[in-house]
C-alpha cells in the first residue's frame, strides 16, 4: 500500500560494483538538481497543455517524461517500497545480505524522482496525466510515443489496452482514438483520417498482427525495417482506418505477449498529409536498455539503434523529434522487489533522453490554410465561368511568351495582306480587339442601350477615349454608379419605351475609322447581360455570394473563437488540477455534508470553466449552423450560376447573333418560328454584298444630313460572295432621316410612313466575325426573303 507519511529522500547509497554507475549518477543529480526546479514544471505542462509557452522554442530540448505506475496489491511492501507524498519520488530499501558479512557495503537504499507516480490509479487518471497532453500535441502536429516498460504481468497491457469487459477500464490506445475523434469533429473544415497499424517483434521477427492471413508463424511474412527519408518505417506493415477492435481482440492478448514487443501505431492525417504517428508500446524490453544508456550519456557519439529491430523502430521515438513518454509498471511486492529496482533504473534513464519535437504542421493552421483554400478554389472557379463566356476555355492567364508574341504578330500581318481570312485564334482576336482598342457593332434593332452601355463599358475600360455622350444625359447622369444608373434606366423605359435614336454618340461618322466596331466580345456582352436582362438573376448571384462570403469569414472567425476558448479551457483544467493535487497533498477539509471545501480561487475557476465551456458548445453549434448554410449558399450560387450563363447564352446568340429582321421573325406572330433557322449559322452581310450596300446608300441618300453613312476600314474580309442580293430592293433599305420621312430602311416599313412610327433600325452596324468557325456567307436580306 502506499506510504503517504513516508519523508521524501534524494539519497543515493551505492555499492562497490556499481560505483562507477553511481558516479554518473550523482553527477547527473547535481545537474538535474539545479535545472529540475525552473525546469520540471514548465516541460510537463508544455507537455500536457495544448499551448506553446510564449517565447520559447518549440525546439528546445525536452525530456522523455517518466511515470511509475504501481500494479494494485493486497500486500504492498511498505518496508521495502516509499512512494514520495511529492508523488514524484520513490524509494526501494533492501536489506543488507547475510552474505555480505561484517564489511557490507552493498547498496541498500534507492531513491528515484521521476515525472509523476501512479499509485491506485483509476484508469482515466492515468490517461489524463500519461497520455492527454501528448495526444493533444499529436493533434498539432508532434509525434509522439507512449511506451510501458516493466515485468511481465505487472500490467502493460491493462495501461496500454485495458480490459474490453469493463468501459471504464479500457486503456490508453482506446481514449487516445476517442480523443483524436472527438478533437478532429470539432474542426468542421477539415477532413481528419485515422489509420492504424499494430506491429509485433517476436524473436527478432516482425508481424503484421492487422493483417489476418500473416500473423505470427506464417512464412510469407516478409515485414522489414527500415531507414527512410521521412524517418524509419516496416516495409510491408499493414496500414489500415481505424477499426481496430476486432483485429486487437484477435492478435494483441496473445498467450506468449510476455516475449514479445508491440507497438500500435496511430497516422493521424489531415486532407491527405501525414501528420503524427503517435506509438505505443507495450512490452518489456532488453536491448532498449542500452539504448537508452547511450541516449542518456550525452558524451556518447554512436547510439546503438540497429542492434535490435526494436530499437531501430525505435529510432524516431528517442531522442528524435518526438514527445515521448515512458511509463514503468511495477509490482508492488516484496518477491518483485529486484525487478522493480532494475525497472525503476530504466525509467530514471529514460528520463534522461531527451528529444527535439518539431512539428508537423498544426491543425489550427490547417483551419485557416483550409479557407484560402476554398477562397482559391472559388476564384478559380469563377475564372474558368469567366473562360467559357468568352469562349476561351483553354485561355491563359500568363503572360504571352516570346513564340505566342510573333505568333500573333504575324497573324495579324498576314490577316492585314490578305493573305489569311480569319485569324485562327481567339485568344488572339480577344488580345487584338484590345490592342487597336477596337470596338464593335452589332446588328440589333431594339437595344438602343445596348449601344449605350457598351460605349460606357468602353470608356470606363479604356479611360475616356471616345466622345461623351451627346444624348442630352447632363454630366451627373454619367457618373452614376452602374447599379443607380440601371435602376434610372429601368424606370425610363417604363416611362418613355424604347428610346433608341439616331442622336445616339455610337454612330459613326465615316470619315473617323477609329470609331469602326467589330463585333462585341462576349465578354463585354456579359457584362452587359448582368446589367439589362440578367440584372435580377446577376443581382441574386452576387447577393448569395456575398452571404457565402460573410458566412465563410464568420465561420473561420468561429473556428478561431472555438481554439482559443479550448486552450483557455485547458489552461483553467490544469490550474485545477494543480490545486487538487495541492488540496490533496496538504489534506482536504469537508464540510458537514462530506462534501470537499475549496478556496475562493478554485471556486472561481471553477466558475470560469463552466462559462467557457457553455461558450464554447454555443460557438460550436454556431459553426454547424454556419456550415449548413455555406453549404446551402454554395447550392444556390450554383444554381444562378448556371442560370446566369444559359439565360446569357440565349440572350447573347438573340441580341447579338441575329440580325433584327430574323429576331423579328421570330417574334410572336412572325413568319420564322424558333428553331427554324439554326442560331450558329451566324447571319453577317458578306464583305462584297455590304460594299455594294454601302455604295447604293451613298449615292441613295447623298444630301441627306440625317443619314448616316456606314463606316469603312480595314475590316474587310475578302470572303467570297456567294449572295445573290435583290438590289432593287436594296435601295429601298435606308435610315430612317428626320429630315426624309419617306424613306425607310427596314423592308418592313412602307415608304411615307412617319417617322414616328417607325421601329428603331440601324443601318451602320456591320458583323465582322473573327473566330475558327467558318461562317456560311449569308446575309439578312436573303433570310428574309426565304
Ligand atoms: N492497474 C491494474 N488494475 C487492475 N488490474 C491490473 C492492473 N494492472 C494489471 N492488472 C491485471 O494484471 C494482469 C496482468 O497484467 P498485464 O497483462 O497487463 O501485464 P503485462 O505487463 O502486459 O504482462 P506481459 O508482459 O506478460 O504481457 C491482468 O489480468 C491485468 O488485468
Amino acid at each position: 500500500m502506499a506510504t503517504p507519511d513516508a519523508t521524501p529522500e534524494l539519497s543515493l547509497v551505492g555499492s562497490q560494483e556499481q560505483e562507477q554507475e553511481k558516479e554518473q549518477d550523482q553527477e547527473q543529480e547535481k545537474e538535474r538538481e539545479q535545472d529540475e526546479d525552473q525546469d520540471e514544471e514548465s516541460i510537463i505542462s508544455l507537455l500536457l497543455s495544448d499551448t506553446e509557452p510564449k517565447g520559447k522554442s518549440h525546439r528546445a530540448p525536452k525530456r522523455v517524461l517518466a511515470f511509475v505506475r504501481v500494479k494494485p496489491t493486497a500486500h504492498f511492501a511498505q518496508d521495502m517500497i516509499r512512494l514520495g507524498s511529492d508523488n514524484k519520488s520513490i524509494e526501494i530499501y533492501i536489506q543488507k545480505s547475510p552474505r555480505g558479512g561484517a564489511v557490507n557495503n552493498s547498496q541498500t537504499d534507492w531513491s528515484f524522482k521521476l515525472d509523476g507516480l501512479l499509485h491506485n490509479a483509476s484508469q482515466e487518471m492515468v490517461y489524463e496525466t500519461v497520455a492527454k497532453g501528448l495526444v493533444s500535441r499529436a493533434l498539432q502536429g508532434y509525434n509522439g510515443t507512449i511506451m510501458c516498460y516493466g515485468q511481465t504481468g505487472a500490467g502493460k497491457t491493462y495501461t496500454m489496452t485495458g480490459t474490453a469487459s469493463e468501459y471504464r477500464n479500457r486503456g490508453i490506445i482506446p481514449r487516445a482514438i476517442q480523443q483524436i475523434f472527438k478533437s478532429a469533429a470539432e474542426f468542421l473544415n477539415i477532413m481528419v483520417a485515422v489509420r492504424i497499424s499494430y506491429l509485433e517483434i517476436y524473436n527478432e521477427a516482425l508481424f503484421d498482427l492487422l493483417a489476418p492471413a500473416l500473423g505470427r508463424g506464417c512464412k510469407d511474412n516478409q515485414l522489414s525495417v527500415m531507414d527512410g527519408p521521412q524517418g524509419v518505417y516496416v516495409k510491408g506493415l499493414s496500414i489500415h482506418p481505424g477499426e481496430t477492435n476486432r483485429v486487437i481482440s484477435e492478435h494483441g492478448l496473445n498467450k506468449n505477449s510476455s516475449r514479445s514487443h508491440c507497438i500500435f501505431t496511430m497516422y493521424i492525417e489531415s486532407e491527405g498529409q501525414v501528420r503524427v504517428e503517435a506509438s505505443y508500446i507495450n512490452k518489456s524490453l532488453s536491448f532498449l536498455e542500452q539504448l537508452v544508456i547511450a541516449l542518456a550519456d550525452p558524451r556518447r557519439e554512436h547510439i546503438p539503434f540497429r542492434q535490435s529491430k526494436l530499437t531501430h523502430v525505435l529510432k524516431d521515438s528517442l531522442g528524435g523529434k518526438c514527445n515521448t513518454v515512458l511509463v514503468t509498471n511495477i509490482y508492488g511486492e516484496a518477491e518483485h522487489v529486484e525487478e522493480t529496482l532494475s525497472s525503476l533504473r530504466f525509467a530514471t534513464r529514460m528520463n534522461w533522453v531527451t528529444a527535439e519535437p518539431v512539428p508537423n504542421g498544426p491543425f489550427y493552421q490547417e483551419a485557416s490554410v483550409k479557407v484560402l483554400e476554398e477562397e482559391i478554389q472559388l476564384l478559380k472557379q469563377e475564372l474558368i465561368m469567366q473562360g467559357n463566356l468568352t469562349s476561351h476555355s483553354l485561355m491563359s492567364y500568363n503572360p504571352l511568351t516570346t513564340a505566342q508574341r510573333a505568333e500573333i504578330k504575324s497573324q495579324v500581318q498576314k490577316y492585314l495582306r490578305g493573305v489569311i481570312e480569319e485569324i485562327d485564334e481567339e485568344e488572339v482576336e480577344s488580345r487584338l480587339w484590345s490592342k487597336y482598342g477596337l470596338r464593335y457593332m452589332i446588328e440589333s434593332g431594339s437595344s438602343s442601350t445596348f449601344d449605350l452601355h457598351v460605349e460606357e463599358e468602353q470608356e470606363h475600360m479604356e479611360g475616356s477615349r471616345s466622345p461623351p455622350p451627346e444624348t442630352g444625359q447632363d454630366e451627373s447622369s454619367q457618373s452614376k454608379t452602374p447599379s443607380k444608373d440601371l435602376e434610372e434606366e429601368e424606370e425610363e423605359k417604363e416611362e418613355g419605351g424604347d428610346q433608341d435614336s439616331d442622336e445616339e454618340p455610337t454612330i459613326p461618322s465615316s470619315e473617323d475609322s477609329q470609331d469602326l466596331r467589330p463585333p462585341v466580345s462576349k465578354q463585354e456582352a456579359f457584362e452587359l447581360f448582368k446589367k439589362e436582362s440578367g440584372r435580377e438573376i446577376h443581382r441574386i448571384f452576387r447577393d448569395n455570394k456575398r452571404i457565402l462570403i460573410d458566412r465563410k469569414k464568420r465561420s473561420h472567425s468561429v473556428a478561431q473563437q472555438i481554439n482559443s476558448l479550448k486552450q483557455q479551457m485547458e489552461g483553467i483544467k490544469e490550474a485545477l488540477e494543480a490545486h487538487k493535487q495541492k488540496r490533496r497533498q496538504e489534506g482536504e477539509y469537508m464540510d458537514e455534508k462530506g462534501q470537499v471545501i475549496i478556496d475562493e480561487e478554485e471556486f472561481s475557476l471553477i466558475l470560469k470553466l463552466k462559462e467557457l465551456k457553455e461558450e464554447h458548445r454555443a460557438g460550436f453549434t454556431e459553426l454547424q449552423d454556419l456550415k449548413a448554410e455555406i453549404q446551402y449558399c454554395q447550392q444556390l450560387m450554383d444554381k444562378c450560376r448556371k442560370r446566369l450563363i444559359s439565360e446569357f447564352e440565349i440572350w447573347y446568340n438573340e441580341n447579338v447573333h441575329l440580325p433584327k429582321a430574323v429576331k423579328k421573325a421570330l417574334e410572336p406572330g412572325g413568319n420564322i418560328r424558333p428553331g427554324m433557322i439554326p442560331l450558329k449559322r451566324v447571319m453577317c452581310l458578306d464583305e462584297d454584298v455590304q460594299d455594294k450596300f454601302e455604295r447604293v446608300q451613298e449615292t441613295a441618300l447623298p444630301d441627306c444630313p440625317g443619314s448616316v453613312k456606314p463606316s469603312t476600314g480595314p475590316w474587310r474580309p475578302s470572303g467570297k460572295s456567294t449572295g445573290n442580293p435583290d438590289w432593287s430592293r436594296l435601295r429601298g433599305r435606308r435610315k430612317p432621316c428626320p429630315s426624309c420621312p419617306s424613306r425607310s430602311l427596314d423592308p418592313s416599313i412602307p415608304e411615307g410612313m412617319p417617322p414616328q412610327e417607325v421601329p428603331p433600325a440601324r443601318i451602320h452596324h456591320r458583323f465582322i466575325k473573327i473566330n475558327s468557325r467558318k461562317s456560311e456567307p449569308h446575309n439578312l436580306w436573303a433570310g428574309r426573303e426565304l
